[in-house]
Order: structure tokens, then C-alpha cells, then sequence
């Protein structure tokens, strides 16, 4: 605070803006305790959208905007002044001020709340001065100019006396302000202000603080109160531009912020004395403020300016060129009604009010500085002219004029003075620039060939990328080509998975038929179960009928022997009875030869059969499984063959292109990654000089810096758009290499895979090996136990055949013996009666052991016959143990059976036959097989006769003619 300027409220040179109202805001405060309190009603109703208010139903408006109770410090602020900070910037002036009846918050609304508050973010209820300030910071510093300054000045107006609330000293200093119209620039000069330079919004809270604190001990020294003052606080802003042409130009706008005293009635404020003074030279102020507004818009030919240190001051914010806004203030309550009613209607005459904004033309410096020399030249020749009139006798008249010259010339030296002091400041301003200058030159050079040093190491990596581009482009290109390299094996992969897939099939289908086997070979188990049950039932009843054979064998005897007897004792028809008897026995062999042989033919043709449909069975399950295996076999070793080629082509395939791929990948991701992390260290290294240098330079130099600041930009966002080209094409490098190595990772895998499918082929194959070998053992041991079995049965069928052959033979010789003996015998037995009765009888007890014999052959037959098929075990195979069931081999024809000999062989019909006779012996034959017949054992559609069909069959008569015709 420590120069003091004449406060001009004009700039010489302007440029016109269209006329336009001063904008009039009307602001309601809430009702406050006192009304409360008072039982006092809001009687204010506003009208946001239409911006009117209502005193008791009473309108009044259209204002520019109305803010009711509830709107906030930053709204008012962003509405009615922001807009025109940017205006003060451009070079315009601005008056905001509030006018309003006491209490109803112009303090509020153009200080705020507190006083202690050091921004906006702190207080919410920080009021527009501190606001402004701060945002006229806040504009300047994003703004594109190259140099700024602030000055504040802050005054109060108190009694028509100005007061400079920033002065260092106090009271003397009243004195000095002076205000006095400025001929040259059309406004008026508020003479020995302080007007401080600002640095920072914290100097500004400062200031206002030293304001507030002076007003106090002001108001407590002079006995007033705020509300009786008016307070002016002056922002100007001056800023340096240059031109496109390299010309220097300042632009110089003023923010004028009035807080007016209170409206209210003098009347009703009761004040006397000294208040009502005070009253009066407040209502002063404002009634000229009133008549001022009242001419201006009336178009009257005098404007009151002059009349109140106040219009005086607001002169050019009134009709001038100032860009003006007026917040008129009102209590809600109903008490205030006058007040409030008197309040609007000032507010709606003053929006009549036009200005004619005007911005300050940008003048150059030296422009500025011509003026100031030209004045001081023309102040200097009037002292000099005034110095020249000393010492000259003049008359009273002159002395009078001299007297007027000389307070002429005080005011001229003290606005002598006060020019100096700007000039001296302007100087030091100057001075203090060009050094400012001189340095920004150097570092602007300096800059410069770093800006150069830069551009080169730009191109460097221009061409730096584009080799790089050229290498990344090669290995894409390469990379294609292994992709292309690996469909290609992914498709020779899915045919071989199809071959696998073939093989499974197959496989299954292979387990199918063993599957099938083994149902089959279920089936061979149960047909050998029934031929074994057959079988059994068989013997047992071959048993049963040796024994029904034995017993009838010993009846036949018995009934022999008590019908001989009674032969035997007649001796006559011993010889007959003889005849009859041998006949009857022969026929009894014959039937026993019959009945043996067609045990015989039975059993054989059993066995035979048997043999026969197991042998086709299993030779069929032998030819299907020898057939099934050979195919299989086949198959096998071709599916083995193929795969195991493909295999290997896609093993050779594949590590050609694992071969060919990994030093290509390898170089790539070296070669990428070391270029990428040099090239961005390089980059961060560049950046963070490039950054370094900016911020030196920010520091020194604001023009450069901005520049600098830009190239910066550019080079940042073209080392970023490069960092972020190499990141990507890196990213999608390194993607692609991921990608390729995956494919060749899927790729091996799927070779580990198909090894697999090897290995697993090779087991199956090997199992199938072991199988195929298991089986050849199992046929050939099947082979072998059939053969031997075979053997067995064909060893037991030919033991029993020989036996029943050698019973045959025994009983043939028996017989025959017997019936030479008989024959011999009948001859002589007619003679010896006694003698035959015994050979009867003993002929009749060797038959009888004879049937013994035969029963007990028989029962060994049968026995060994059992015990040889019970010894015929097959062993079955479980399919699911992977083993095929046996085959049996194929069996060796059977023997023709011996056929047994014909009864008329043994009778040696055959011999009459051929004798053509028909005598007493074909007599005997022919009632010998009629008797045969009749008692027949035997029956072709009744194969074990009951024992009453037997009875009835012996009962019956012998028919021999009709037995002889058959
Ligand atoms: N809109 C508002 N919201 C809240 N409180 C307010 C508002 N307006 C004013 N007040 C309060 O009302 C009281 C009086 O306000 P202020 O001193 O600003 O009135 P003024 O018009 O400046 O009075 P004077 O003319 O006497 O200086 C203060 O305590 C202030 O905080």
C-alpha cells in the first residue's frame, strides 16, 4: 500500500457497445428473529418466472431477475456478476451496487457473512466482493494474456466526506481524497486514493479485512454506523496484450462494487443532531441518487451529477459507459411495507436508466506514456507561467487573480504530483517489465533451441517408428503365416481326431460283438445244459427200462419155465413146447437184440446229434469270431497305420512349425519389448525434460511458457498418440505372439493328445494283441478239450457199442448154442423128458443170468455213460473280462455205428429163404416174429410202453398170416 494515485473513473480511447438498461435484480432476505418475534407476516411474494414481486398483492416489475429467500450467495453471484467479470477483463467497466433499506442484507450480499473468511469455499455466505476478486484471479490466470495487474482501492463516503479505507494513516488522510472532474478524460478522479496491487485472492481477503476493521474503528471514532455510510471498492484490472503484429496493447477495466447506505425514512428513524445530519446527508446521496435516476430517464437536460459526492462518483456507472447492475433489498415483513414498496419503485425507475458500455480501447504503452509526458510538459508550463508572474508588482485585482492563480497552480502542482507518481510508477512498472522482457528473451532463445533440439529428436523417432512399423509389419506378416500354418494343422488334426473317433466305433462295435459272444456263449451253456439234462433223463430211463427189460426177461423165464413144464411132463409135444419155446426165446433175443440196438442207434443218434448242433453252433461262433477277429485285425492294424502316419506327419508338421515359430516369436518379443522400453524411457525422458523446461519456463517467462506450454502439449499428445500407437501395436503384438504361442501351446497339446490316442491305440492294440492271442489259446485249448472230449464220448460210445456188440456176439453164441442144443436136444428129448426138462431148466437159468448180465452191462454202460458226460465241462468265458468265450473245434466225423444183427440171421431164415420152402422151421420164424411183435418192448410211435399196454398186447392172438403179410 504504498502509492497513492489520482482514481480516474474513465479511460480515454473507447470502443462503443450497443445502449443497454442497467440490469435491476431484486434480492428478498428471510424474515429475521426481530420480525419474528414480532409477529410480523411476509407480505413479499415473488415471481421467478415472470421476475416480479408482490407487496400485499401489490406487483411490481418485470426486473431482470428476482432472487427470493432462498437463494444463495453463489447463485447471485453466477447470475448477475460473473457474466460481467469477463466484461472488466475485456476492458469494460462494471458497477454493481446494492440499494435497499437498512438490515435488508446489502452488506450480506455484497461482503457476506463473515469477514474472517479467506474464499468462497470456506464461507458459503461469502458475498460477491470476495467472490469477484477471486474469480477475476481466477479468469486472468487461464486467460491468454501476457501480463496482468490488480489495484484495489477502497473508500467509504460518510457525511459527503470520502474516507480511504486502505490508507496507512488515518485521519489527516481524509483531508486528501478529493474527488475533481478529470477535463481530459471525461470522468471524475478520486484524488490521493490508495490504490494497492494485488498478487493473490489473499491479499484482496486481506485488504478487506483492513477495510472492515478501519470502517469499525471509523464508525466507533465518528460516532456512525455502517448502515449510515456508503463503501466503494474499485478492482482495476489491467492487462498487456500483444498483437498478431508484435504491437504492445493494455486494456485497463474497472470493477466498481457499492454497498449504498440505507434507504430508510429519516423521519421514522427518529434520529436529531449529528443522525440527523447524518440522516440528512445520507438522504442527500440518495435523493440526488433518486433525481439522477429520475433525469436520466426522463431524457431531462441537466443530470444532477454534481450535486452528492455519490452520483459524482457513480457518475459513469449512471448513464455513462459503464456496464451497471443494481440489487435492490427487501425485508418480506409487513412492517417494512413503506420501505419495501419505496425500495422497488426506486428499483423499477433505475431500470430505465441506459448506458452506453463502451470498452477502453487497448492503447500500447508508449501511447500511455505520451500521454502522461504530455500533461506533465503542459502542468510544467503552467508553473512556469505561473512562476514567472512572481515578483511583479500587481495590482489588488491582480493579487486576487494572482491569490486564484496560486491556489490554481497549488492544484496544478498537485496534479503535478499526483502524475508524477503515476509516471513514477508507470517507469518502475516499465523498467520492471523490460527486465522482465530481457529475461523472457533469453529464455524464449533458450527454449527455442531446445524446442529445436526437440523437433530433431522428434524426427529421430518419426523415422524411428517407421522402421519399427516396417519390422512390426514383417512380423504380423509372419505371424499370419504361422496362423495360416496352424489351420492347416488344426484341420489335419480334426481328420485325424476323426480316424481316432472311426477307431472308437469300431472299438465299441468290437465290445458289441463280444457282448454278442457271450449271449451266445449263455445259450451254448444252456443248450449243453439241456443235453446234459437230456442226457440224464435219458439214462435214467435206459436204466429203468434195463431193469423193466431184466424183470420182463426173468417173468419171460419164469413163464417159460411154467409153460414148459406142463409141456415137458406131456412128452409128446416136449419137441413142440421145445420148438415154441426156443422160438419164443428167440424172439424174446430179438427183441432184446431190437431193443439193445435201438438204445444203441438212440443213444449214438443222440450223441451224434448233440455233437452235431454243438459242433455247428460253435463252429459257427468259431467262424464268425475267427472272421470278426481277422476283420478286426485288419482294421486295427490299418486305423494304426494311418494314425500312426498322420501322427507323424503332424509331428513332423508341427515341430517344423514350433521350430520355424519360436526363434520368430522370441525375436519379436525381444525386439519389440527392448525397442518399446527404450523408446518409452526415452519418451518419459523427453517428457519429463520437455515438462522440466515448461515449468522453468512458466515460472519466468508467461508468453514462452504458453507457447512452450503448447508445443509441450503437442509434443505430449504426440508422444502420447506414439506411446499409445506403440502400446497398442505392442499390446496387439504381444497379443498376437500370446495368441500364436497358445495356437502352438493347443497345438502341442493336442499332439500330447493324439500321443495319447497313440499310446492309448497302442494298448488297445496291445490288448488286442493279448486277446487275439488269448483266444487262439482259448480256440486251440478248446480245440483240444473238444477233441478230447470228442474222443471221450466216441471212447464211450465205441466201449459201449463193443460191450452191447460183445453182449450181442455172447448172447448170439449163447443162443445159438443153446438153440443147437435145443435142437439137438428136441431130438433126443423126446426120449429123454427128464433130462430135457433139466437143460430146459438150465437153459433157463443161463438166460436168465444172461439178462442179469445184460442188465448189469447196461447199468455200467449207462453209469460210464453219465460219468463221461458229467465229465464234459465247458469253460465259459466272461465277456467282461475282455476274454472271448472258446470255440470249439471243428470235429472229426463220426464212426458209422455197428449194426446190430437181424434175429432171422441168427434164425437162418435167410438160408430157408434161399430154399424158396416154406417149412416147419419158416413156420417156427414166422410165429417167432409174430410173438416178437405181439410182446414187442418196442414202439415206433410209443417208445416206453405202459405196463397195460404190454398186458394187452401179450393177450391178443397171434395172427400169423397177417404177421407174414406185414
Ligand atoms: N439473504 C439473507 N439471508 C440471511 N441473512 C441475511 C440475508 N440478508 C441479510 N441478512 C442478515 O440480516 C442482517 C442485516 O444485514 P445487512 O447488515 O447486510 O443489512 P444492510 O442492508 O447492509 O444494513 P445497513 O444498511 O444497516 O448496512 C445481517 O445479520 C445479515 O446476516
Amino acid at each position: 500500500m504504498d502509492t497513492t494515485s489520482n482514481l480516474t473513473m474513465t479511460t480515454r480511447k473507447k470502443v462503443s457497445e450497443a445502449t443497454s438498461h442497467i440490469r435491476v435484480a431484486v434480492r428478498i432476505r428471510p424474515l429475521n428473529g426481530a420480525e419474528r418475534s414480532d409477529k410480523c407476516t411476509s407480505i413479499a411474494r415473488s415471481d421467478k418466472i415472470k421476475n416480479t414481486v408482490e407487496l400485499k398483492a401489490k406487483p411490481f416489475g418485470p426486473f431482470s431477475r428476482v432472487f427470493d429467500t432462498d437463494t444463495t450467495q453463489a447463485e447471485i453471484y453466477a447470475d448477475l456478476v460473473s457474466p460481467q467479470i469477463k466484461k472488466v477483463i475485456a476492458g469494460f467497466n462494471c458497477t454493481v451496487f446494492a440499494y435497499g433499506q437498512t438490515g435488508t442484507g446489502k452488506t450480506f450480499t455484497m461482503e457476506g457473512g463473515r469477514t474472517d473468511a479467506k474464499s468462497s469455499q470456506d464461507d458459503p455466505t461469502t458475498g460477491i466482493i470476495p467472490r469477484a476478486v477471486e474469480d477475476i484471479f481466477e479468469k486472468l490466470e487461464s486467460s491468454k494474456c501476457e501480463e496482468y495487474s490488480l489495484r484495489v482501492s477502497y473508500v467509504e463516503l460518510y457525511n459527503e466526506e470520502l474516507l480511504d479505507l486502505l490508507a496507512s494513516s488515518d485521519d489527516e488522510d481524509r483531508e486528501r481524497l478529493r474527488i475533481f472532474d478529470d477535463p481530459h478524460k471525461k470522468g471524475v478522479i478520486v484524488s490521493g486514493v490508495e490504490e494497492v496491487p494485488v498478487r493473490s485472492r489473499s491479499d484482496v481477503f486481506k485488504l478487506l479485512k483492513t477495510g472492515a476493521e478501519k470502517r469499525k474503528t471509523a464508525a466507533t471514532l465518528m460516532n456512525m454506523n455502517s448502515s449510515r455510510s456508503h463503501s466503494l471498492f474499485m478492482v482495476n484490472v489491467v492487462v498487456r496484450e500483444n498483437t498478431n503484429t508484435g504491437e504492445e496493447l493494455v486494456k485497463q477495466g474497472k470493477l466498481n462494487l457499492v454497498d449504498l447506505a440505507g434507504s430508510e425514512n429519516i423521519g421514522r428513524s427518529g434520529a436529531q443532531g449529528n443522525r440527523a445530519k447524518e440522516a440528512g446527508s445520507i438522504n442527500q446521496s440518495l435523493l440526488t441518487l433518486g433525481r439522477v435516476i429520475r433525469s436520466l430517464t426522463t431524457n431531462a437536460q441537466h443530470v444532477p451529477y454534481r450535486e452528492s459526492k455519490l452520483t459524482r462518483l457513480l457518475q459513469d456507472s449512471l448513464g455513462g459507459s459503464t456496464i451497471t447492475s443494481l440489487i435492490a433489498t427487501l425485508s418480506p415483513s409487513s412492517s417494512n411495507f413503506e420501505e419495501s414498496q419505496s425500495t422497488l419503485e426506486y428499483a423499477m425507475r433505475a431500470a430505465n436508466i441506459k448506458n452506453k458500455p463502451v470498452c477502453n480501447t487497448k492503447v500500447s504503452k508508449k501511447t500511455i506514456l505520451k500521454e502522461y509526458s504530455d500533461e506533465i510538459e503542459k502542468l510544467r508550463r503552467d508553473l512556469r507561467a505561473a512562476r514567472e508572474k512572481n515578483g511583479v508588482i500587481i495590482s489588488e485585482e491582480s493579487h486576487e487573480e494572482f491569490q486564484r492563480n496560486t491556489e490554481k497552480v497549488n492544484e496544478l502542482e498537485q496534479k503535478l504530483d499526483s502524475a508524477v507518481d503515476r509516471l513514477r510508477r508507470y517507469t518502475e512498472d516499465l523498467l520492471y517489465m523490460d527486465d522482465q522482457y530481457k529475461q523472457l528473451y533469453e529464455r524464449k532463445g533458450e527454449l527455442e533451441s531446445r524446442l529445436r533440439e526437440s523437433h530433431r529428436e522428434y524426427a529421430e523417432k518419426v523415422v524411428e517408428l517407421a522402421e519399427t512399423n516396417d519390422v512390426l509389419n514383417k512380423n504380423i506378416e509372419a505371424i499370419g503365416v504361422m496362423h495360416t500354418n496352424a489351420l492347416k494343422s488344426f484341420d489335419q488334426l480334426l481328420q485325424s481326431r476323426e480316424a481316432a473317433d472311426e477307431l472308437t466305433t469300431d472299438i465299441a462295435a468290437f465290445w458289441r460283438k463280444v457282448d454278442d459272444m457271450g449271449a451266445a456263449d449263455d445259450r451254448n451253456k444252456d443248450i449243453f445244459e439241456a443235453f446234459r439234462r437230456k442226457m440224464t433223463s435219458f439214462i435214467e430211463k435206459t436204466s429203468l427200462q434195463a431193469e423193466a427189460f431184466a424183470n420182463d426177461g426173468r417173468l419171460a423165464s419164469e413163464e417159460f419155465v411154467h409153460e414148459v413144464t406142463p409141456h415137458v411132463k406131456t412128452f409128446g409135444s416136449v419137441a413142440d413146447s421145445i420148438d415154441q419155446n426156443s422160438k419164443e426165446i428167440q424172439t424174446s433175443l430179438m427183441n432184446v437184440f431190437q431193443q439193445t440196438t435201438e438204445i444203441e442207434e438212440n443213444a449214438a443218434n443222440t450223441i451224434n446229434s448233440l455233437s452235431n448242433d454243438n459242433r455247428e453252433q460253435w463252429d459257427a461262433v468259431l467262424k464268425t469270431c475267427v472272421e470278426y477277429y481277422k476283420a478286426h485285425a485288419t482294421r486295427s492294424e490299418e486305423l494304426s497305420k494311418q494314425l500312426t502316419e498322420k501322427l507323424a506327419e503332424i509331428k513332423r508338421q508341427v515341430a517344423a512349425f514350433a521350430n520355424d515359430v519360436r526363434p520368430l516369436l522370441t525375436e519379436i518379443r525381444n525386439t519389440t519389448s527392448d525397442s518399446f522400453e527404450k523408446r518409452v524411457q526415452q519418451s518419459d525422458e523427453n517428457v519429463a525434460e520437455v515438462k522440466k523446461t515448461c515449468s522453468g519456463m512458466a515460472e519466468t517467462l508467461k508468453m514462452l511458457m504458453q507457447q512452450v506450454e503448447q508445443l509441450s502439449v503437442k509434443a505430449e499428445e504426440n508422444h502420447e498418440r506414439q506411446l499409445i500407437g506403440d502400446q497398442n501395436t505392442q499390446e496387439s503384438i504381444l497379443s498376437t505372439i500370446n495368441a500364436a504361442e497358445n495356437v502352438i501351446q493347443s497345438v502341442e497339446d493336442v499332439i500330447e493328445e493324439c500321443c495319447d490316442v497313440k499310446e492309448v491305440e497302442d494298448s488297445a492294440r496291445g490288448d488286442l494283441d493279448d486277446i487275439d492271442m488269448d483266444m487262439e489259446n482259448a480256440v486251440k485249448e478248446a480245440r483240444e478239450r473238444a477233441v478230447e472230449k470228442d474222443r471221450e464220448v466216441k471212447k464211450v460210445t465205441s466201449t459201449l457199442l463193443e460191450k452191447a456188440n460183445a453182449i450181442r456176439e455172447e448172447t448170439t453164441a449163447q443162443v445159438e448154442a443153446a438153440l443147437g442144443r435145443y435142437s439137438t436136444t428136441s431130438e433126443t428129448c423126446r426120449t429123454t423128458g427128464e433130462s430135457l426138462q433139466t437143460k430146459v431148466q438150465e437153459s433157463s437159468e443161463r438166460t436168465m443170468s444172461l439178462f442179469t448180465m445184460f442188465a448189469e452191462a447196461t447199468h455200467i454202460v449207462t453209469e460210464e455213460a453219465t460219468g463221461a458226460i458229467n465229465a464234459v465241462k465247458m469253460t465259459f468265458v466272461d465277456p467282461s473280462n475282455n476274454v472271448p468265450p472258446r470255440i470249439i473245434p471243428e470235429y472229426p466225423a463220426s464212426e458209422k455205428l455197428v449194426k446190430p444183427v437181424e434175429p432171422e440171421t441168427l434164425l437162418g431164415m435167410e438160408e430157408d429163404a434161399e430154399d424158396g420152402s416154406d417149412g416147419e422151421l419158416a413156420k417156427k420164424k414166422r410165429r417167432v416174429t409174430a410173438f416178437v411183435r405181439r410182446d414187442s418192448l418196442l414202439d415206433s410211435t410209443n417208445f416206453f410202453p405202459s405196463p397195460n399196454a404190454i398186458q394187452k398186447r401179450r393177450e391178443a392172438p397171434i395172427d400169423e398170416e397177417e404177421d407174414t403179410e406185414n
